[in-house]
């Protein structure tokens, strides 16, 4: 929390997508905040609107109507070149299909977010976290050459070496077995928790919604049901 305010504040967030005379309102009227360095998973059948509100709160995309602020920027009144800024510089991400870059080795993917924001590099930051990631070995590998649960945890690495305040992840175990699944999300989870970020996780994995402090349910654009999980 920043004085009294959470970090993330939702306000009657609306977008709809048109096609033609044809309009979709995939986010209808939401709202709900978040506190700094909490764990937040949000779940929801497919198509439900889970990513277009991912892509809303990490400046992807602009909504149709209401509010939102980041600890204390309004995303929403940012125009495109503020979005890209503040993406940047706030959040990392990190997709069910790794999006690692193909051509490049597992230290220079980690390397992008900081040259892009023009940051210089900790070396021993970065290899604490290979070494922490169970990567040290990988660290000049190709991303080809990576099974995908070691892909995902290159992008762990990626999404938190610019140590961004908020971390979104968009069903990042949606590609792995069940047994890197949890590995995965514990180790959001510790990172997280030592690094003191603040997550939201998208997932259809019940199992993996009750490991977070909090479950936002979404259904046809509105959230029907917000519980808080027991703190582990
Ligand atoms: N760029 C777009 N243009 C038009 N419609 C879109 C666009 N992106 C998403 N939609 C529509 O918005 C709705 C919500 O999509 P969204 O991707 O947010 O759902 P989701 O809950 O993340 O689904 P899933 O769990 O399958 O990933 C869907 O009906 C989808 O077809």
């Amino acid at each position: 929390m920043k004085g009294n305010q959470p970090f993330i504040r939702v306000e009657n967030v609306s977008k709809i997508y048109k096609d033609g005379d044809v309009s979709n309102k995939v986010l209808d009227n939401i709202s709900f905040n978040v506190n700094e360095r909490e764990l937040v998973a949000v779940v929801g059948d497919s198509g439900s609107g889970k990513t277009t509100l991912m892509n809303l709160l990490g400046g992807l995309d602009k909504m149709d109507s209401g509010k939102i602020i980041i600890d204390n920027q309004e995303v929403s009144k940012m125009n495109p070149n503020q979005r890209t800024l503040y993406r940047r510089n706030n959040i990392g991400f990190i997709f069910q299909d790794y999006n690692l870059i193909q051509v490049l080795n597992v230290y220079e993917n980690i390397m992008l977010p900081l040259q892009l924001s023009h940051k210089e590099a900790d070396e021993n930051k970065i290899d604490y976290l290979l070494n922490n990631l169970k990567l040290n070995d990988k660290k000049y590998v190709l991303p080809s050459k990576l099974s995908g649960g070691e892909q995902q945890r290159v992008a762990i690495i990626r999404a938190l070496i610019n140590e961004p305040k908020l971390i979104l992840a968009d069903e990042p175990t949606g590609n792995l077995d069940s047994k890197n699944s949890a590995l995965v999300i514990n180790l959001i989870k510790v990172l997280c928790r030592k690094m003191g970020r603040t997550v939201i996780i998208v997932t259809h994995n019940i199992q993996i919604a009750k490991l977070c402090d909090r479950v936002i349910c979404v259904k046809d654009g509105k959230i029907i049901e917000e519980a808080n999980n027991e703190k582990k």
